[in-house]
């Protein structure tokens, strides 16, 4: 950067603060005192204020301004940076390039740049300064501020509500990023007295508003302010949201203008939490500085509890969903149920028994609102298992197959275990791991199996140990289990990746089966196709999972056209293992 010089080799003051300077010593009717004056002039013409007004007009001069202001490219470079140098100092090998980023990553320089630029994501900016202490004999004076913004097409980002005690219009919200929150200069709390030099005592909120608008070029507000100044530093918070919200819908968003619409699996990046009922959110990885008001997790419970009463009152206390009132009495019937689950050997499939009887929670997680997240980043030579969850029959096991047939040396599946004796030409641990019934069930009671079931006299299940000990050899551990597992599976130590494949429409699945010649059972004796029930099974069954699970799921794959879902499971599989992830948070502490 380069700075002008005199000819008498002094720095050349910026010309705004040299004016301002000037303005200040022809100004003869300024409240102040000498002392207060000479301070003044000496800060205009420090040069530490010169070069700072410098390096931000040069910032200025760089940005391109038909495009946003510069903003953080994320808020936690510095533990970006700390988990980077962890990976890679877990290298055995490391190449040219990879020791050159290390010792780059160490250099104080680039760490101080990123902590800096943490800190200004962060709005860590602020000197932590103890209160001033109000002294008795000031309460009389009242302070007032005089603030200007230039109207532009932004909304000012911040609210306004008549104080229930005072009945003063007040500051009720500022939104983080947002030109309000940005000067710096406004806080909740603070009482308007006049807009633009209107008086706006005993106003309504919506005549300031009408004055907003009707007001072009600068906006003046005088203000009184608030006692104590909220802290306005931002949260590092991401959750993932499990439902979805449009604020044009929602009647009781305290300013519609103001909302932040979200779907289902987006992550927020919460910034504020202050207020019980309303968060201040990002979407992550939007450039917009400015934060949205969305439902709090504490609000949306109470609106979910609220609505599902109404749905049970409507039907004198029945289910009405017609989910939750399918014939295994879901919610409705909290006894243990029995359902279908598939153990696979080889070639052959077999219909077995999911003993739901350890299990019986077949409840949709009670409420599902936000889920705390945070980035977890792959580790080379520990891969997640990759759990394709579905409906029976949508066509997990060919996937899955097929998965493993592009690399057996990486992808594998845990062999089962079951009680029946081994048959003729079966190995130990080939097709089965072949154990007692005594031994089996001591184990499924001590919950060593993920799941489990039994079929004609034998139990059959896969345990966690095998999958575990899959993951710890370096491979890619490939599950297709029963859904219920879905909550042993979903752990720390496993950290699965759950892909749930769904079956496509009615007409589309009829379609796509009958043209494959698709398999409903492959038992040598009986091999035939699907039947019209069983399509219908399938999808209703799919609403079922969706509804109780969806949740947990990472990612879906509609799995209609075979090549096409095939191709998407390599893609997820290879993001899996290349890039960071969102998991629950606690899978990263
Ligand atoms: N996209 C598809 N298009 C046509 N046929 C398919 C498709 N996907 C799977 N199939 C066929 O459907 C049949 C059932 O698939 P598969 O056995 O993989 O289902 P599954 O989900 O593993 O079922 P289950 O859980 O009951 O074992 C197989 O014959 C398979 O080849």
């Amino acid at each position: 950067m380069t700075s002008e010089v005199m000819s008498n080799g002094k720095k050349k003051l910026d010309p705004v603060l040299t004016e301002l300077c000037f303005n200040l010593q022809k100004a003869s009717n300024l409240p102040s005192t000498n002392e207060e004056l000479t301070f003044l002039n000496e800060l205009l013409q420090s040069k530490e204020l010169n070069a700072l007004v410098n390096i931000h007009n040069k910032i200025i001069s760089n940005v391109d301004k038909k495009r946003f202001f510069p903003v953080p490219a994320l808020s936690d470079g510095m533990q970006v940076l700390a988990d980077v140098l962890e990976l890679i100092l877990q290298k055995p090998r490391r190449s040219p390039d990879c020791q050159e980023l290390f010792f780059m990553l160490q250099k104080p320089h680039l760490q101080g740049l990123l902590c800096a630029h943490d800190a200004v994501a962060q709005k860590d900016y602020y000197p932590h300064l103890p209160d001033i202490p109000v002294e008795e004999d000031d309460e009389s004076e009242l302070t007032i501020k005089i603030v200007q913004l230039v109207k532009s097409n932004e909304p000012l980002g911040a609210t306004i509500k008549t104080d229930e005690q005072t009945g003063k219009i007040v500051i009720a919200r500022v939104m983080h990023g947002g030109a309000a929150d940005r000067s710096g200069l406004i806080h909740v709390g603070d009482e308007v007295v006049e807009v633009n030099a209107i008086n706006v005592e005993g106003k309504q909120p919506n005549d300031v508003l009408e004055i907003l608008q009707n007001s072009e070029g600068t906006i003046t507000f005088k203000l009184v302010p608030a006692e104590c100044k909220m802290n306005i530093r931002e949260s590092k918070v991401r959750v993932r949201a499990h439902f979805e919200y449009d604020s044009s819908l929602d009647p009781y968003i305290p300013c519609k203008e103001a909302g932040l619409d979200f779907k289902k699996g987006d992550v927020l990046h919460i910034v504020c939490q202050d207020d019980q009922y309303w968060w201040q959110a990002r979407k992550e990885g939007d450039k917009h500085m400015r934060a949205g008001l969305i439902p709090s997790r504490a609000l949306q419970e109470k609106r979910i509890i609220h609505e599902r009463q109404a749905q049970n009152e409507d039907e004198n206390g029945q289910c009405l969903d017609p989910v939750m009132a399918d014939e295994d009495g879901l919610t409705c019937s909290p006894k243990p149920t029995r359902c279908l689950v598939v153990a696979e050997n080889k070639n052959k499939t077999k219909k077995i028994i999911y003993d739901t009887a350890e299990n019986d929670d077949f409840d949709r997680e009670l409420i599902a609102t936000y889920e705390e997240v945070a980035k977890l980043y792959p580790r080379p030579g520990v891969y997640r298992p990759i759990v394709l969850i579905g409906p029976p029959g949508v066509g997990r096991n060919e996937l899955k197959r097929r998965l493993i047939d592009t690399d057996p040396g990486k992808f594998r599946t845990p062999t089962p275990f079951t009680s029946r004796s081994m048959k003729p030409g079966e190995v130990d641990g080939k097709e089965y791991f072949f154990v007692t019934r005594e031994r089996m069930e001591a184990d499924i009671e001590k919950g060593k199996f993920i799941e489990f079931g039994e079929y004609k006299g034998n139990l059959y299940g896969t345990s966690a140990d095998s999958v575990k000990a899959i993951v710890n050899s370096g491979q890619v551990c490939i599950l297709n289990p029963h859904y219920q597992a879905l909550k042993m599976l979903r752990t720390p130590q496993l950290k699965p990746y759950i892909i749930y494949i769904s079956p496509p429409s009615l007409d589309v699945l009829k379609e796509t089966r009958v043209a494959n010649h698709a398999r409903s059972t492959f038992d040598v004796h009986n091999s035939r196709g699907f039947t019209e029930e069983e399509f219908q099974d399938m999808i209703k069954h799919s609403e079922k999972i969706e509804f109780l699970y969806e949740h947990f799921f990472d990612e879906t794959i509609v799995n209609d056209d075979l090549l096409g879902a095939f191709s998407k499971l390599l893609a997820a599989v290879n993001r899996v293992e290349n890039e960071p992830l969102w998991v629950p948070a606690s899978w990263v502490q």
